[in-house]
């Protein structure tokens, strides 16, 4: 067994990001009641800052304006210069860049949780980028045992060519939370809770962690991105078959070969031909008809996490 301890520094400056998409409401009312009064998201030894991140689009209640923010952190956005002639969310990514990073920089923040909500039947899932980071992997290891027996799930993005440039990637460790199932636009009680206690859990481990102690190794379990699979559709590119009804809602839940996949609109039932098991989730999210997935595929594994401390000088 190694014995390895991971040294970071104190985590003190902390964002609450809602409003990277405008019509994901949960997040939206949490930041807005949190810039209002902070109370709840105060700590003795994190500075937290609530921000809305896309406040056109939370006017509309549309996911974007002209392009969508949680893609628009591309290195090459974030360097061009330029400015009014430049789709709006692209130019909001530089500005929350110039507030929260700049990416990849020293200054930047030490940690952006960025809160979403799915129409898909995920329950609560924290979406990491790395499974190298030991800082983020105990936060979810905290919080999955603070929050049982209620689950709390891990969807792993370092796919090289699926992984994207969200608006969280402007700091040090970048947090996805992303709850439902929850329609676009509808606000729903026990959605909006959930996602309220675990920021508040996420806010004491950092707290915990700024004063010292050592979280010691673990094991996390984690569900890594394999491949995205779209609706099956006609030369004109419409879709022509939905979500069988046997795969609706059954997020995490292993899909073997064989099983149902989709359903035409005249009844036929169209079959996974994978060579094994996987493990499907944000099935049939609204957000992602545009995109051309229908859900993603993930493979279960569990990481090794070190033990962390804060450096001592
Ligand atoms: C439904 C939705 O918006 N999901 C987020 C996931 C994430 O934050 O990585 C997105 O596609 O940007
Ligand atoms: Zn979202």
């Amino acid at each position: 067994m190694s014995s390895d301890v991971c040294c970071f520094a104190e985590a003190r400056r902390v964002a609450i990001f809602g409003g990277t998409h405008g019509n994901e409401m949960s997040g939206i009312m949490l930041v807005s009641m949190w810039t209002k009064n902070d109370s709840e998201i105060r700590r003795s030894r994190v500075h937290t800052k609530p921000f809305m991140c896309n406040p056109r689009a939370v006017e509309k209640c549309a996911r974007y304006i002209d392009t969508d923010l949680n893609r628009a952190f591309t290195a090459e956005n974030l360097s061009t210069p330029g400015g009014d002639e430049l789709p709006y969310e692209v130019r909001r990514a530089k500005e929350i860049n110039q507030i929260f990073g700049p990416k990849g920089s020293p200054d930047a923040y030490d940690v952006i949780f960025d809160l979403h909500n799915t129409t898909s039947n995920m329950g609560s899932t924290f979406i990491l980028e790395s499974s190298t980071d030991h800082f983020n992997l105990q936060i979810v290891h905290y919080i999955k045992k603070a929050m049982a027996p209620e689950s709390c799930m891990v969807l792993l993005n370092e796919h090289p060519q699926l992984k994207y440039a969200t608006t969280r990637s402007v700091a040090k460790h970048a947090v996805g939370l992303e709850v439902g199932p929850q329609p676009q636009g509808v606000l729903r009680s026990n959605i909006f809770e959930s996602m309220r206690m675990i920021v508040k859990h996420a806010l004491d481990f950092i707290e915990l962690f700024n004063s010292g102690v050592e979280f010691p190794a673990c094991r996390v379990e984690v569900f890594r991105v394999h491949e995205r699979v779209d609706y099956p559709r006609d030369t004109n590119g419409n879709i022509s078959a939905m979500v069988h009804p046997h795969l609706q809602d059954c997020d995490w839940e292993p899909l073997n070969p064989g099983d149902p996949m989709f359903q035409t609109f005249d009844g036929r039932t169209i079959v996974y031909e994978g060579a094994g098991p996987v493990y499907p989730t944000f099935i049939n999210e609204a957000a992602y008809y545009e995109k051309h997935q229908a859900f993603v595929t993930t493979f279960r594994e569990t990481l090794a996490v070190n033990s962390i401390r804060k450096n001592t000088k």
